[in-house]
């Protein structure tokens, strides 16, 4: 697993929130086309990492950063750095999904709409392929024109991840996604996850252990905003390097 492509890379990345330094000097690689989890007890600094990858952080007045963080060997801080178009090879899922007040079918278009250039035909296609893929077709391929605010827990949770896919984008970030979801909503999250990584480089916030073990290929263990190890999640789990480490993924602290 170690010769796969970089796609993330962060060199002595520091993230401050007014006076709070939530990220202590975080230095990693994140593989292209693989799953990244992170872990670690609340306030570590996860998802502030996880936001700072397609700088979602930025809406915060006071905050503040330094070090690098690469996607694809760019510097992603760069003044010079597209915001617009980073955020859309970099889509995002929340731990609460948010779908537009608006149907199925518009919440999945709405981002196309606004970047322009699709025909009808082409939308239709792309509607349908990621609400195919985020395993919702089924359940709503018969109306597409009811509100997306009908739809169960689980089932937004899914039009969301819909809505990201349908941007093509290059790298997902998923913020707890399952934490608000039933164990059946929650497994065909992990089967999106485990069927289509090898399109997207997937990061996933999460703090059910077992989930993290099942769903990635790398884990990163963050604690009081450091990250303490971070390693293929087979080593991770079974034979940690740091006593820290260890100790969280046993139980014993967290
Ligand atoms: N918008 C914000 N403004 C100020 N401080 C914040 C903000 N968001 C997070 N913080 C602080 O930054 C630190 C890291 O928070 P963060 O949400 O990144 O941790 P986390 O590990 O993701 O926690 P959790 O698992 O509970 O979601 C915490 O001390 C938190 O209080």
């Amino acid at each position: 697993m170690k010769d796969t492509k970089v796609k993330i890379k962060s060199r002595h990345f520091n993230f401050f929130y007014g006076e709070n330094q939530a990220l202590h000097d975080i230095s990693l690689e994140i593989h292209a086309k693989k799953v990244t989890a992170f872990i670690g007890p609340s306030g570590c600094g996860k998802s502030t990492f996880l936001r700072s990858i397609n700088r979602m952080n930025d809406v915060i007045d006071s905050s503040k950063v330094n070090g690098k963080l690469e996607i694809d060997g760019i510097n992603i801080y760069d003044p010079l750095m597209n915001v617009v178009e980073l955020r859309k090879r970099v889509g995002m899922v929340f731990q609460k999904s948010f779908p537009f007040p608006k149907s199925i079918y518009e919440n999945i278009a709405y981002g196309l709409k606004l970047n322009g250039g699709v025909s009808k035909d082409q939308m239709d296609h792309i509607v349908e392929e990621s609400l195919r893929k985020s395993a919702l077709w089924k359940e709503v391929k018969d109306r597409l024109n009811d509100s997306a605010l009908g739809l169960s827990g689980g089932q937004q949770q899914r039009l969301c991840i819909a809505r990201a896919i349908a941007m093509n984008p290059e790298v997902i970030l998923m913020d707890e996604p399952c934490s608000a979801l039933d164990p059946i909503s929650t497994k065909k999250v992990e089967e999106f996850i485990s069927e289509f990584k090898d399109s997207y480089t997937i990061v996933i916030v999460t703090h059910n252990m077992q989930q993290a073990a099942r769903v990635s290929d790398y884990t990163g263990f963050f604690y009081m905003g450091r990250l303490v190890e971070f390693d293929t999640t087979k080593k991770m789990f079974h034979d940690p390097s740091k006593k820290e480490t260890e100790d969280y993924i046993s139980g014993k602290f967290g």
